[in-house]
């Protein structure tokens, strides 16, 4: 549906590199990376909004990347929703329809049904100011959608909403996905939002294109160091392979499978590391002898540091688990993992 081919935009300092992207028709597309990595210039560029240097962009098998914005069968929702002030919610989620030849009564049908299925019929006659986060990001979507878009993108849509909204739109965005042959394309920093809605994923850093693949397969399976610790793998170490082995300074830890070279890395979540008082009696191989070197509060879990000879481990662990285990500074742990925690690149 969105083929990208060797993108490369130029915007002041920054530069979108060789970017490739394939979308297929249909999918929810997330692209996830740390702030300035060019997320929201990669979609202007699918929209139409900044010019390209070189490359192209393909939608729906069509060349459009020297097309004008309302040539390319595109919806945008906005993280600060772009309504406009000085119009009704009636005009607003109509205005997009200036550029798309629709007949009165096909139009007045959608707008109809998108009125009904957002549930914001109530506000049609009030102005954007007096309506709440969750109604204008609906409205928003409506004015996405009323263009009947082959793709909708989307950047950090949920980003301005509180908690209860954030979940209510969410639910929405994924059934309008799943009930419709629209395209999403979206940008968040949200982890929880990716995981819950992505069904294909890409992360970005500095303008190119670190990696993509299944949601899953970017969180348990990252390619390079700085997706690991992107995706919250907080234990990253550099390794020396032999077999179903890898050594990290002097721990041998088995890992589930050979790696295809004598040296590489390993990383295991922290919420795979468990911590006992006790030795483990059990057949688990990757069960170590450590101390508590650091702990840090993180709201309702400790992130706690546990060094294991010359290797410090990182483990989450619940604020209750924490008291009850009595785990402090300096307190000698057992901790460990399973060989299958444990991914190899
Ligand atoms: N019109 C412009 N002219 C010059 N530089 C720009 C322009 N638009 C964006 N940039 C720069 O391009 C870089 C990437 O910006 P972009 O907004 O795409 O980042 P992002 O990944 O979406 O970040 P965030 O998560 O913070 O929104 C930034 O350094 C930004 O300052």
């Amino acid at each position: 549906m969105i083929d990208i081919r060797n993108l490369n935009v130029h915007l002041g300092e920054f530069r979108l590199r060789d970017v490739s992207l394939s979308i297929d028709p249909g999918e929810f597309f997330v692209l996830m990376g740390p702030t300035g990595a060019g997320k929201t210039v990669l979609l202007e560029a699918v929209a139409g909004l900044v010019p390209v240097l070189g490359g192209n962009i393909f939608i729906g098998g069509r060349d459009v990347t020297r097309m004008p914005p309302e040539e390319r069968g595109i919806g945008i929702m906005y993280q600060d929703y772009a309504l406009f002030p000085h119009l009704t919610i009636v005009r607003n989620i109509k205005y997009g329809l200036r550029y798309h030849r629709l007949d009165k009564e096909t139009a007045q049908k959608r707008f109809g049904r998108l009125v009904d299925d957002l549930g914001i019929g109530h506000l049609l006659k009030r102005y954007p100011e007096t309506l709440s986060g969750g109604e204008l990001q609906r409205v928003a979507l409506a004015r996405a959608l009323m263009v009947e878009p082959g793709i909708i993108l989307l950047d950090e849509p949920l980003s301005a909403l509180d908690q209860n909204f954030r979940e209510e739109i969410r639910l929405l965005l994924k059934k309008i996905n799943r009930s419709s042959h629209i395209t999403f394309f979206m940008v968040t920093h949200d982890f929880s939002e990716a995981l819950t809605l992505a069904t294909k994923a890409a992360i970005m850093c500095e303008g190119a294109i670190a990696q993509t693949g299944s949601i899953r397969d970017l969180f348990s399976k990252p390619a390079s160091t700085f997706v690991a610790s992107f995706v919250g793998m907080k234990n990253v170490f550099s390794a020396q392979f032999n077999g179903n082995q890898a050594c990290v300074d002097s721990l041998t830890i088995e890992v589930p499978q050979p790696h295809h070279h004598s040296t590489g890395y390993i990383a295991v979540r922290p919420e795979d590391i468990v911590i006992s008082l006790q030795p483990f009696e059990s057949s688990i191989r990757n069960a170590f002898p450590g101390m508590i070197c650091g702990m840090i509060d993180q709201g309702f879990l400790y992130e706690v540091h546990i060094r294991v000879r010359a290797v410090v481990f990182k483990s989450l662990v619940t604020k209750g688990a924490a008291i009850d285990l009595a785990l402090d500074i300096g307190a000698g742990v057992h901790i460990f993992f399973k060989a299958s925690a444990v991914h190899v690149f």
